[in-house]
């Protein structure tokens, strides 16, 4: 699903009321009712409903949700300021919510008065996709109120003082939401660690703006949703043998770390790799051979690794556990000088490479990296919040002709040509030593089974997040271990197989 900036939702509204010959008005009933429905399912109409409304169009959508809460039966009570110019679409709704003899209609300050209620909803319908600049005064003190308001909170489009399109100021005042009520599709700033916990959880409203104008106007970032996962998925065909599904290694372990080692084996076996071995350090090879009896043993040193060796036809993962000692730098750069191929690289591979940029040269192109935050930083500097991070990820991605994999809540995977890929599955039971272990080895194992570098980072990362909320489901978020992520890749391959199946 594309993520479009604030200016061309705009461009795709007006583009749909063109196309599809009706109103901005009949828009904002379709949005209205959408959410209107959305809170009538969840809550009791015993519930009472503040509505605040701005002057733009949002505050439209708020005035049209209130008629219509009223007329489902619950209590409602509009505060606006009734002094300010409104757009005509708002206008023409207050006037409507006016003629409501059950509506209140008072001014902000009124509200102040309220006694404090636990069972009811505010919903912010002050600023959406119009905020042009920080909130300040009496606005922002107002806001301020309402995010010490008990009682649900629902934000219309997005919560007030959030832009949709980037960073905000460190001390912007915004309405801080349980949940947000979005049109059509998400905005950049709800995917962001710093702005997105303001949204709450988040619900897409789908108002049906023409589709048509997604393809005429292509965005440069995307979510990944089951339709691209669907795509790139391969079904197994009969007639199939090992040697159709690729030969993986997986260059990990030292002495301490060879549970590294065991994880992305396990990972890329349980991926689907035709033949799997682990090149690892010898102090591993009894407890590789017990664990993953499908793979074969390369020794690859004594304690740590100090010589890899593979063969050319193989697809390689190198990083997990194994350290970052004079003899493993050694050996991981002279076979990285000598690689052709695209490569997966994570942990401390990244972290050798990091202490000399020299070295980047000698990456393969269309290798892909996966770097967490503090991985990204060793290797290209710092940035002052994650909307920097991305634009200087795409920056190196083109420059080096690589995938980068940017590991957080929401992962990003970017591309050489500058497209981002957001990454909506996972969760924070995830975040446990040994997840990325279980990446590498994923990733790995679908590049050796002819994915193109591009859907095995794709379709890898997404695998790897509904594995994990597969698992977080079974043992919950605290409990799940990568391991259990490992053994829930079958039943996502399950489930993919199933809706290819039905949809042929
Ligand atoms: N684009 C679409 O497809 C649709 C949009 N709809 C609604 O329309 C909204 C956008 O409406 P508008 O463009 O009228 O924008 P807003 O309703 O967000 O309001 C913008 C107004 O607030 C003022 N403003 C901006 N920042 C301010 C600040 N910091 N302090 C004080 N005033 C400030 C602006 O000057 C402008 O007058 C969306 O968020 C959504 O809720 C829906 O009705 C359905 C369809
Ligand atoms: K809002």
């Amino acid at each position: 699903m594309n993520i479009f900036s604030a200016q061309k939702i705009y461009e795709w509204e007006k583009f749909t009321l063109q196309q599809d010959k009706i109103s901005a008005l009949q828009l904002m009933e379709k949005a209205a009712k959408c959410c209107c429905t959305w809170i009538s399912d969840r809550f009791q109409t015993s519930t009472e409903i503040y509505i605040f409304c701005g002057s733009g169009n949002n505050a439209g959508d708020g005035f049209a949700l209130a008629r219509l809460l009223c007329q489902t039966g619950f209590n409602v009570k509009v505060f606006t300021d009734s002094s300010k110019k409104f757009t005509e679409e708002a206008e023409l709704n207050f006037q409507r919510c006016k003629e409501i003899s059950g509506i209140e209609i008072q001014d902000f300050s009124a509200f102040k008065q309220l006694k404090n209620s636990e069972n009811s909803i505010i919903i912010d319908a002050l600023f959406g996709l119009g905020l042009n600049r920080k909130i300040e005064g009496e606005i922002a003190a107002f806001i301020d109120l309402l995010n010490d308001f008990p009682g649900t909170k629902i934000a219309l489009d997005l919560p007030s003082g959030l832009f949709a399109d980037g960073n905000q100021e460190e001390d912007a005042v915004i309405f801080q939401a349980d949940y947000t009520l979005t049109f059509q599709l998400l905005k950049k700033s709800m995917l962001h660690s710093e702005t997105a916990p303001f949204c709450g959880e988040i619900h897409i409203m789908d108002i049906e703006l023409n589709r048509e104008f997604c393809q005429e106007n292509p965005s440069d970032e995307n979510t990944i949703d089951d339709r691209l996962i669907q795509n790139i998925y391969k079904p197994r065909k009969n007639f199939s043998h090992k040697g159709t599904f690729g030969k993986s290694v997986l260059v990990a372990g030292s002495f301490g770390k060879i549970g590294a080692a065991v994880l992305a084996t396990k990972a890329a076996l349980k991926a689907g790799s035709g033949l799997t071995f682990v090149l690892a350090p010898k102090c591993g090879y009894e407890i590789l051979q017990t664990t993953c009896p499908e793979a074969m043993f390369i020794s690859g040193g004594e304690n740590e690794i100090e010589n890899i060796k593979v063969e050319d036809e193989y697809t390689v993962g190198i990083g997990p556990g194994i350290g970052t000692s004079s003899a493993t730098e050694q050996a991981f750069l002279k076979f990285l000088k000598t690689s052709k191929k695209p490569l997966v690289l994570d942990a401390d591979a990244l972290n050798i490479l990091a202490k000399n940029p020299e070295n980047f040269q000698f990456i393969p192109k269309d290798s892909i990296i996966t770097p967490h935050r503090k991985e990204f930083e060793r290797l290209f500097g710092k940035t002052q919040n994650s909307f920097e991070r991305t634009v200087l990820a795409q920056k190196k991605a083109a420059e080096m002709g690589i995938f980068i994999v940017l590991k957080d809540h929401h992962t990003q995977i970017i591309t050489p040509f500058g497209t981002v890929f957001y990454n909506l599955t996972g969760n924070p039971g995830m975040a446990k030593g040994g997840s990325g272990d279980a990446l590498l080895g994923i990733l790995t194992a679908l590049l050796a089974q002819n994915y193109s570098p591009q859907n095995a980072t794709i379709f890898g990362v997404w695998l790897h997040g509904k594995a994990g909320d597969f698992a977080a489901e079974k043992f919950s978020q605290e409990a799940m271990l990568p391991s259990d992520l490992i053994n829930e890749l079958g039943n996502v391959f399950k489930a993919l197989n199933k809706k290819s199946s039905q949809e042929t």
